[in-house]
């Protein structure tokens, strides 16, 4: 390996002490404290892991964390009502509804419904919109957390070749949008790209958001790019033990990091750096609402 790694667990504990700071702050000044409220719908053991970790992580940082958790069976009408209680709680700063949701409950109304300032994913079509236009949003928290690991390593990202491979609404668009408002010129592939492999050798910074364990392989990496893996797979690990499972990326990491001049791992690259936005954006909601100047470093 002859990347640079770089280590988003060390650089989402720094982004998590920044917002801790002002936490206190905020509660020390204006006796204002920030709250989460994060809503899941079901019982996926993979996502109850990931929102107890959030809940832990909010209250690390000084933050009220509130937990809904709703049995998968529970109706849209119901759902609508507790968003509806949510956006109207005054303690509520930051609303997350975890995804996805079970197939009878219609996502983008769900999403349409939280009010967009505590919309803390920046999934709205409100926020969408304002981040398409270059004013100001909540941003989602992945692509946020990537851009955030970009400019610590290059500086300016302008006039680079980005390649941003996946469109789903949650990572490649918004990622696409955010390396364009910091004058990248962006390609933006997906499963009908023709010859994938070279478009991506054009790339000095790779965003790799597939879904595909160890898809991108080294040799399509342009020696020196920068590669950010969005991907969180898990695989089989005989190796471990019987039964037992790893994560692994999208990237193909032994074969690019001998090629890439930086690369993030997986664990431990955009995962930490998602829930540590996910803070952010809850500190930069509860500011907005109050009128209160918003901290430095942790928007786009
Ligand atoms: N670290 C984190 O915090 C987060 C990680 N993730 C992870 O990131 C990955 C992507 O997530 P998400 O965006 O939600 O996934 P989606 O499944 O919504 O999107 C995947 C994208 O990859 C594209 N794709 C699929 N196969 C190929 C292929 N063979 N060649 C080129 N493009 C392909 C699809 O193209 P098409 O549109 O044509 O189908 C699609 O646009 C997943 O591993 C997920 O677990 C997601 C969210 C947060
Ligand atoms: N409304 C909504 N918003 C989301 O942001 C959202 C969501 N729904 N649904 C699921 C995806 C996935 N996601 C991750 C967050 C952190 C890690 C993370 O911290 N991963 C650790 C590893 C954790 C482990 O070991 O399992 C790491 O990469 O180091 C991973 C994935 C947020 N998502």
């Amino acid at each position: 390996m002859s990347a640079t790694l770089i280590d988003g667990k060390v650089f989402a504990a720094s982004v998590r002490d920044k917002v801790a700071i002002h936490v206190a702050r905020l509660k020390e000044a204006m006796g204002v404290t920030p709250g989460l409220a994060v809503v899941l719908v079901g019982d996926d053991p993979a996502s109850e892991v990931y929102v107890r970790s959030k809940g832990k992580m909010t209250v690390e940082v000084g933050m009220n964390s509130y937990e809904h958790k709703l049995s998968a069976e529970t109706s849209e009408a119901d759902l609508l009502a507790l968003i509806e209680a949510l956006n109207a709680d005054k303690d509520v700063h930051g609303i997350l509804v975890q995804l996805p949701l079970p197939g009878h409950l219609n996502e983008a109304l769900v999403i349409n419904a939280i009010d967009p300032a505590k919309d803390v994913d920046g999934f709205h079509i409100s926020n969408v919109g304002l981040l398409g236009t270059g004013q100001k949003a909540m941003v989602p928290c992945t692509p946020l957390g990537c851009l955030m690991m970009l400019r610590d390593h290059h500086g300016s990202l302008s006039g680079l070749n980005a390649v941003v491979i996946g469109r789903s609404n949650i990572v490649g668009k918004p990622m696409a949008q955010l390396l364009l408002g910091d004058s990248c010129t962006v390609t933006i592939a997906h499963s009908r790209t023709k010859d994938l492999p070279e478009v991506v050798r054009r790339a000095d910074i790779v965003v790799a958001a597939v879904g595909r364990a160890n898809f991108v392989q080294g040799d399509w990496i342009k020696p020196g790019a920068t590669v950010i893996d969005v991907g969180i797979n898990r695989i089989p690990a005989p190796e471990k033990g019987e039964g037992k499972s790893r994560l692994v990326g999208d990237v193909d990491f032994a074969s690019a990091s001998d090629v890439a001049g930086a690369i993030t791992p997986v664990p431990g690259g955009v995962g930490p750096m998602t829930i540590a936005c996910l803070l952010a954006n809850t500190l930069t909601a509860c500011c907005r609402s109050h009128g209160f100047a918003e901290p430095e470093g942790l928007t786009a």
